[in-house]
């Protein structure tokens, strides 16, 4: 088991649905060559979803399989699918890059941070609900994903402050810009600003 050192770090996205935290990861992990952690689920995918690249698509059956064999760090129930991450794909990643990140709700970011403490850096980025309404609708989700996002909207903002960041979203050059000088404090990469 790979035993983690002082300066790695795990990098959570978190916020309401149709915030963009899929948007500013992807970018803000080009730039620092981050991999994202990707979570084990047991829901159909949408259309456009790649299997191995937005989620591990899998059964029912599968999913409690590896709950049983202990292979899920945190493992959640959400609008009736189950949502997991493997500690080894954790740790591959913290052992290959000294840092990762990952896209999840603030259950999820708040086990992480009880199981990693100081290493867990959440970034809690969030707009209004009408804006993530309209985001996700262009975005071509159906109604009924629409509808169970929107039943988690309050819950999340809710925990808006208790984060170690938070960012309004509207503008995402200005949200990623945001985000990657708050990383640089904490990943240290000594980026060079090319504009
Ligand atoms: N600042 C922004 N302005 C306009 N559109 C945005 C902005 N940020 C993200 N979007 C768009 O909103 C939609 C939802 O963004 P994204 O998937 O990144 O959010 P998310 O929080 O990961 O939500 P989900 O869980 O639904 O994927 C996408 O179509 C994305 O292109
Ligand atoms: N706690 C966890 N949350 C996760 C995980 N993977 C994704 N998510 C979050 O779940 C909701 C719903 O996702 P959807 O793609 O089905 O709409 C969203 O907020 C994701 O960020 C996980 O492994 N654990």
């Amino acid at each position: 088991m790979y035993e983690l050192k002082d300066r790695d770090k795990i990098i959570v996205f978190t916020g309401p649905d149709g915030s963009g935290r899929k948007s500013v990861a992807e970018a803000v992990g080009h730039t620092f060559g981050m991999d994202k952690v990707i979570s084990f689920v047991t829901r159909n995918p949408r259309p456009g979803e790649v299997n191995g690249q937005d989620y591990h698509f899998i059964t029912h059956e599968a999913y409690r399989e590896m709950e049983r064999q202990g292979e899920f760090l945190e493992s959640v129930e959400i609008s009736g699918h189950l949502y997991g991450i493997r500690s080894v794909d954790i740790e591959n990643n913290l052992y290959q890059k000294g840092s990762v990140y990952l896209i999840l709700n603030y259950e999820g970011a708040s086990i992480l941070k009880k199981i990693y403490g100081d290493k867990v850096i959440r970034l809690f980025l969030y707009a209004d609900r009408r804006t993530v309404e309209e985001r996700e609708r262009n975005a071509g989700l159906t109604e009924d994903v629409i509808t169970a996002h929107l039943n988690y909207y309050d819950l999340e903002m809710g925990n808006r402050t208790t984060c170690e960041h938070a960012f309004e979203n509207y503008d995402l050059g200005q949200t990623t810009y945001e985000i990657t000088n708050t990383l640089e404090a904490y990943l240290q990469r000594d980026l060079v600003d090319k504009d």
